[in-house]
């Protein structure tokens, strides 16, 4: 019978948050048959005993996976973000313990640029108010404050993946395109590049926010930014809640300087669609409130379930850290006869030498070796001659600074 690494049945995968079912699929048919799925987060203290056994971790925007947790996750391999943020991850921590992260970066981008562009529409055109008020019987049929899209400036903050693409969308309805970045990027179709923050506040009819959270970032817009803002604008935030004040927000629809905002994420969101969601922002019919599903579409979700098990099944299989988001990227070609050695180690000067060094003193001959280092970590994958599994691995145990280690059977190889 072929020896693999470790029995793929007794590699524990934990999916929360409602990880879609082709995750599942895709880890099945890889043969990982050990899968535990939940559809919510973990409060802190549930998500310590569940991951103390995972070998992988698959989660959300919401699922904070910080140092304590990371700290009680013994045997965790990697994390999978099954999203495009990934500020809900301790990435240093993560780093330091030796766990590669992974995310999908592109699969739920189009997602929420379309849900973007709908929501200014509908908010030049006052269907957030008018709405309301047909629920509550009533009948608001009034041009006044409802206006087209055509000529109308979007201020795009953040001018990545998402801002791009909706840059792009919203210049084929008509609208003029300014975007504001930290970096210099070239525009597509017209969209123009403003030189600072505060002068895309000041001249854009709708400000629409696609940035990460990161220090920079964090309430980067609240009393001063809003009040550039134009009499009669809109403010859009489908990025990360505390990009945004949300109280400042609450009292700049409040005196009727914004006609209105469309939020899909906030500084607190419930766990679940069974907690109750709690905003000062509630009480504006002119305010589109949706429970952070920018990137829940079905076509994004399949797309993300697939894409990420696929980084996490390559690793687990092969030690391919390719686009991981912390980690140095590996990709050493397959050599099916040989047996594959990883080790993760503190990047300090003379451990690869040493890993040579012992592997030769064993008489261990190398078929390949390729070592990538960032900062903090070193990451070198070794294929062996496969007379030497145990053996290789047993003396890399015993190199200085040595994070983790594992050794990939060759298939070719019978017990
Ligand atoms: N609501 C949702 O469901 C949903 C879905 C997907 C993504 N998101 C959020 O949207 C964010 C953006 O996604 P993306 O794929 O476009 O990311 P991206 O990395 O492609 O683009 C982000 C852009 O923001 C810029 N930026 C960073 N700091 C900045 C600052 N201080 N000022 C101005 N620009 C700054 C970067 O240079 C980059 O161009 C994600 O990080 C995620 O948090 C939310
Ligand atoms: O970062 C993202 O991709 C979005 O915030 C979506 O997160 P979600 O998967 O929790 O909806």
């Amino acid at each position: 019978m072929a020896k693999t690494s470790l029995d793929k049945s007794k590699i524990k995968v934990l999916l929360l948050e409602g990880v879609h079912q082709s995750a599942v699929d895709n880890f099945q048919n890889a043969g990982y048959s050990n899968i535990e799925r939940l559809t919510t987060s973990l409060s802190e203290e549930d998500l310590i005993e569940k991951i103390r056994d995972a070998h992988f971790i698959g989660i959300r925007s919401r699922t904070q996976l910080n140092e304590r947790v990371l700290s009680a996750a013994e045997r965790l391999v990697a994390i999978g973000c099954f999203c495009i943020g990934t500020n809900q991850v301790d990435l240093p921590a993560a780093l330091k313990l030796g766990i590669p992260v992974f995310n999908a970066p592109y699969s739920n981008t189009r997602s929420v640029a379309e849900l973007v562009l709908a929501e200014t529409i509908m908010m030049l055109r006052g269907i957030p108010e008018k709405n309301a008020r047909a629920h509550g019987g009533g009948w608001l049929k009034s041009a006044s404050n409802s206006f087209e899209a055509r000529g109308k400036t979007l201020g795009i903050v953040g001018y990545g993946s998402i801002g791009a693409q909706l840059s792009v969308m919203a210049e084929s309805v008509g609208l003029n395109v300014i975007y504001y970045d930290t970096i210099t990027k070239l525009g597509m179709g017209n969209a123009r590049q403003v030189g600072s923050l505060q002068e895309l506040m000041a001249r854009a009819d709708i400000v629409t926010l696609h940035v990460p959270e990161t220090r920079s970032t964090t309430w980067m817009i609240g009393r001063d930014e809003l009040a550039l803002m134009k009499q009669g604008s809109y403010l859009i935030n489908a990025s990360r809640g505390k990009v945004v004040d949300i109280e400042a927000l609450a009292e700049v629809l409040e005196s009727g300087k914004l006609l209105g905002a469309a939020i899909d994420v906030f500084p607190v969101e419930p766990k679940g669609n069974d907690e109750e969601f709690v905003s000062p922002l509630r009480k504006f019919d002119n305010v589109i409130l949706t429970p952070h599903i920018g990137g829940s579409t079905v076509e994004a979700q399949e797309n993300i379930g697939v894409e990420v098990s696929e980084k996490l099944i390559t690793f687990s299989d092969n030690g391919t850290t390719i686009t991981s988001v912390n980690f140095p990227e590996v990709a050493l070609p397959s050599h099916p006869d040989k047996h594959r050695l990883l080790h993760i180690h503190a990047n300090v000067p003379g451990v690869l030498s040493e890993i040579n060094r012992v592997l030769g003193n064993e008489g261990i001959n190398i078929s390949a070796q390729f070592l990538q280092t960032n900062e903090e970590v070193g990451y070198v994958v070794i294929d062996v001659d496969k007379a030497y599994g145990e053996q290789a691995l047993n003396a890399l145990r015993e190199v200085n600074h040595t994070l983790r280690t594992r050794v990939l059977y060759s298939q070719a190889d019978s017990e």
